[in-house]
């Protein structure tokens, strides 16, 4: 090897340790600002209860993504994180409120795909979900289907405060104790199986928390009269919200309920000394 070839080497070498350092930092760099998605529990309407870790995803998000019933219509989520998202660039996404599965189906493809497509642009993308996301939400389905379409993607859940936990906060109830089962379901659609789930309650000491309530609110309060359990009820409106309301079920009028209103039925009360 002649002098000149000597001096091409090292000039080879130099250049390539300062390539390797180089995409090293920027890798480095890269990977705090990772393409990605990360699904957001924004709480359930008292902003004070959004969590540091969602307000870190936010602040971080180019884009954040909420879902709405119709284009154009109000997001409670954005609402909720509505100081933290401001001046960002935002992504509603339509998932019609009905239990058409056809129509959901279609509806959580598109969304899914929407957010594919802004993560494979660079985007880091924050999709803010009321409550907790992993309790009956649209974004348990864009992930469902984003893990089995799209498995490269990197994905987040950050959790939220839940409804029921708000709500038995705010009413100071015990959700479960010792040996108690604690039930999370939707009111049931029948009247029937309403009373066959108060039996069991009443039987096993199980705790309920019943969510989706709205109007079915006309006829389940006339059966929790007749179970003697009206007094054993709490009734959850729209906690943490202006017009939050939070009593026993014996002081609600027997008209519809807002969709955002939840019972706890506690059958039985420990005594303490
Ligand atoms: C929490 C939230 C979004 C979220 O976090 O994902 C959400 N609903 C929200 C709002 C909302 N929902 C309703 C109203 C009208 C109230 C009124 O008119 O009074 C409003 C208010 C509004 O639209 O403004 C009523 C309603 N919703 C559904 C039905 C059909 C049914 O249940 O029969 C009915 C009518 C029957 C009834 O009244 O009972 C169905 C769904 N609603 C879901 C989620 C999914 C549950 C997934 C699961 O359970 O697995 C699912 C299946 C849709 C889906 O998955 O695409 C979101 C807040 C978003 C936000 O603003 O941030
Ligand atoms: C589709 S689920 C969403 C649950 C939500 N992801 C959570 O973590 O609580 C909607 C139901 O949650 C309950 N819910 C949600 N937010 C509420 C609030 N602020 N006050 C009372 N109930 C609420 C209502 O029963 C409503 O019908």
């Amino acid at each position: 090897m002649n002098y000149n070839q000597k001096l091409f080497s090292l000039a080879n070498l130099i250049n390539n340790l300062r390539n390797y350092f180089f995409l090293k930092l920027r890798f480095k760099s890269f990977g705090d600002i990772k393409p990605s998605l990360t699904l957001v529990g924004v709480g359930p309407g008292d902003p004070s209860l959004i969590t540091i870790a969602a307000i870190k995803a936010i602040r971080k998000a180019t884009v954040i993504a909420y879902p709405v019933s119709q284009l154009g219509g109000k997001s409670m989520a954005a609402e909720i994180a509505g100081d933290w998202i401001k001046g960002k660039r935002t992504m509603p996404l339509v998932f019609p409120m009905t239990l058409d599965g056809d129509s959901l189906d279609q509806h959580w493809k598109i969304a899914s795909e929407k957010l594919s497509n802004a993560i494979q642009t660079g985007e880091n993308v924050v999709f803010i979900s009321q409550g907790d996301p992993s309790l009956y939400s649209t974004c348990c389905y864009v992930l469902i289907y984003l893990k089995s379409h799209y498995p490269e993607c990197t994905l987040k859940i950050i959790p939220g405060v839940n409804s029921f936990s708000a709500a038995a906060a705010a009413g100071q109830w015990p959700l479960s104790l010792q040996k108690e089962a604690l039930f999370v379901s939707p009111v049931p659609e029948e009247p029937k199986d309403f009373e066959n789930l108060l039996d069991e309650s009443l039987r096993k000491g199980l705790v309920l928390v019943l969510l989706k309530l709205g109007f079915r609110w006309e006829w389940v309060r006339p059966i929790l009269e007749k179970k003697g359990l009206l007094d054993k009820t709490l009734f959850v409106k729209k906690v943490g919200f202006f017009d939050q309301e939070i009593s026993k079920a014996e002081n609600v009028s027997k008209d519809s309920k807002p969709y955002f209103s939840l019972l706890i039925v506690r059958p039985h009360w420990p005594s303490i000394k």
